[in-house]
């Protein structure tokens, strides 16, 4: 198994359009005891957004993990073009309601992978704390905590948490699962900006709407690779039956 990263200040190779950013063959992993994701051969193209769709329990979260870095590929090969590691935005529901952190705070910790936790934030890292949380329309929550805010808001200063990281590969997991059409839209549109800033956006997703607005989706079954391709070609009436079924 080799996981390749591009090291920070060695000929910085930046993925540009129409190459991949991130290459697996033969990538297999799970949990301990337990393989997810078997044998893939996927191709992450860079400055794109891609959807990761499929049925619950078919392995996209743990196919965000394995991007991530926070699950270890059991065997095959997992390259990285790109001298940043990823930002990783997880689902809501995975993060703590009863976290004592306000929104700046949560925003903040985004900086740590640069600064590290007990650092001082420089006038830069708080320069770009405030534009991510402009970004995500969150500055008048600030203050507020965390834990009192409401689903979507919460689901923004996590996501402003990842923009703070400056990552060049942002990994975010359903970032618009029980959000309003408003909210929904608001997410869409900043993702296809930040493509355009130059960004490689992944995202685990079961909302019709944002697998359709990718560039491209990856369709898992059974933590296999079925197709990949053009969402419109993909996401045929049969696909989405199997797809979007009420859980
Ligand atoms: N920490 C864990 N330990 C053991 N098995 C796990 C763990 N997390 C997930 N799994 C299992 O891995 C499989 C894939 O789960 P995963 O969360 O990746 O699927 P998913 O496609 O993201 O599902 P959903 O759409 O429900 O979020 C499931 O069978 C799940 O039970």
């Amino acid at each position: 198994m080799k996981i390749m990263f591009k090291k920070h200040g060695v000929s910085p190779a930046v993925a540009k359009r129409g190459t991949p950013r991130v290459r697996f063959t033969g990538l297999s992993a799970g949990y301990p005891g337990r393989t997810v994701l078997h044998q893939l051969d996927v191709e992450i193209p860079a400055l794109a957004i891609t959807a990761l769709v499929g049925p619950n329990g078919s392995g996209k979260s743990t196919l965000l993990g394995v991007l991530a870095g926070v699950i270890r590929p059991t065997s095959g090969e997992l390259r990285h073009v790109g001298n940043r590691p990823p930002a990783f935005v997880p689902q809501r529901g995975a993060v703590g309601d009863a976290l004592p952190l306000t929104v700046r705070q949560t925003v903040e910790m985004g900086r740590w992978g640069a600064r590290g936790p007990w650092r001082r934030l420089t006038r830069q890292d708080h320069a770009t704390v405030d534009t991510a949380m402009e970004r995500l329309g969150i500055t008048d929550l600030a203050t507020r905590q965390l834990g009192e805010l409401s689903g979507g808001q919460r689901q923004r200063a996590l996501i402003a948490q990842g923009l703070a990281q400056e990552s060049d590969l942002l990994l975010l997991d359903e970032p618009t699962t029980g959000l309003d059409a408003e909210a929904r839209d608001r997410i869409a549109a900043l993702l296809t900006d930040l493509v355009a800033d130059g960004v490689t956006v992944v995202q685990a997703t079961h909302d019709l709407e944002a697998a359709r607005s990718a560039d491209i989706c990856l369709l898992l079954s059974d933590g296999r690779l079925a197709e990949q391709g053009d969402p419109e070609r993909l996401l045929t009436p049969s696909t989405l039956a199997r797809t979007w079924q009420p859980a």
